[in-house]
């Protein structure tokens, strides 16, 4: 593996056009997706030299997990469309890596399956379970208890969604239907029935609430780029918020990631673990989120392009590769240990008076 661009090519020649579209896509324009890439250019990486080796590590206990460096894996949808073992294969690598995958309630396998074949491969691996707060309360909880009972260690509750983005591609592709024999696995009922996946559009912060007492995994809200709803985040006793505008697929036109990331860190003061995710593609990109005050960075389509191109061993490559990507780049800017990564490390006009790091 030489760059994930070339795995993206890759990934996109194999798939059938209605599914890469699906994967790579945005809503409306795509102008927030283009600008979750673009601003990570945008933004430069100011070295220090001769400053003798990085003696630190990059490992984080991330709400109980132990990750070896702070990359994990977005939740995506319907990993089936991309290779036919699916979230399995997606889980075993991840596994094999020692970091994180968010599973996603809209994934093709069962919640309990994948738990299974990850911790068969390292019993500490990482999975957390995203979810759409249902309509139907009863339903969630159900939900909630499998991924408790299956040892799921987080409850990702994505809040960026009252409706469902408008992606443009899809429309053009009348792509709006799994192919035969695929399912959204974890709504199934007991009585065999697979149910859609519905958007709650009244959502408020008494659902969360709600659900913070209704169980005793960690929770992370998935979909916040306002410092104020950091702020509730922190009052309503949460332990993670992930900075996302879901890949730009949710609303057009809002902020890349990258850049609401300050002031987001500002917000939380250290108070609540802030995890980032948008355009992250290559090492010095994590470098950037986790100089910028990010815990830790989540990826979501170059998941999707390895597991398309190599199966299990296309995921772990994009994980691996990324991994080396970031330690050459802390060397590369003369960090000498992990509080060395600060934003100290970004040029911007703006900063060229403030105290250089170190
Ligand atoms: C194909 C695809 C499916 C996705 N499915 C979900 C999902 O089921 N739940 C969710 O919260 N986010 C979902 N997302 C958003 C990702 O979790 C993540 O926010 C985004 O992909 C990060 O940007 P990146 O792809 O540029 O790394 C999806 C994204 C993509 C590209
Ligand atoms: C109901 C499937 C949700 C998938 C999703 O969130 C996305 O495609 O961005």
């Amino acid at each position: 593996m030489i760059s994930l661009s070339d795995l993206e090519k890759q990934a996109l020649a194999l798939l059938p056009k209605a599914h890469a579209d699906y994967f790579i896509g945005g809503s409306e324009r795509e102008v927030t997706a283009n600008a979750n890439l673009q601003s990570f250019d945008g933004l430069q990486l100011w070295p220090r030299v001769l400053r003798g080796n990085f003696e630190g590590d990059l490992n984080i206990d991330l709400l109980g997990s132990q990750l070896d460096y702070p990359i994990l894996a977005a939740p995506t949808a319907f990993h089936k469309l991309a290779h036919p073992e699916g979230e399995l294969a997606t889980a075993r690598a991840i596994a094999r890596c020692n970091s994180l995958m968010i599973v996603s309630m809209a994934s093709n396998t069962a919640i309990e399956t994948i738990t299974e074949a990850a911790y068969e491969v390292n019993p500490r691996a990482g999975i957390w379970l995203q979810i759409y707060i249902q309509p139907d309360r009863d339903f969630t909880r159900r939900l909630i208890r499998r991924a408790e009972k299956s040892d799921c260690k987080g409850l990702v509750v994505t809040v960026d969604s009252p409706v469902f983005g408008v992606r443009e591609r899809d429309i053009r592709n009348n792509f709006s239907e799994l192919p035969e024999g695929l399912y959204c696995a974890n709504m199934k009922d007991p009585d065999g029935i697979f149910r859609d996946i519905d958007f709650d559009s009244g959502l408020n912060w008494n659902d969360i609430a709600w659900l913070r007492d209704n169980t005793q995994l960690p929770i992370i809200l998935k979909g916040i780029l306002h410092p104020e709803d950091i702020r509730l985040a922190i009052q309503h006793n949460l332990q993670s918020v992930m900075i996302s505008n879901h890949g730009g697929r949710q609303l057009d036109g809002v902020p890349a990631t990258i850049h609401v990331l300050p002031l987001l860190a500002q917000a939380a003061d250290g108070r609540i673990r802030l995890l980032v995710d948008g355009g992250i593609r290559s090492g010095s990109d994590v470098l950037k989120a986790l100089a910028l005050g990010a815990d830790a960075v989540a990826i979501g389509r170059p998941v999707i392009w390895g597991l398309a191109v190599d199966g299990e061993q296309g995921v772990q490559a994009v994980f691996q590769h990324l991994h080396k990507q970031l330690l050459s780049s802390v060397r590369l800017c003369g960090c000498r240990n992990r509080d060395d990564i600060n934003s100290g490390l970004i040029f911007t006009p703006n900063n060229q008076e403030a105290k250089p790091y170190g």
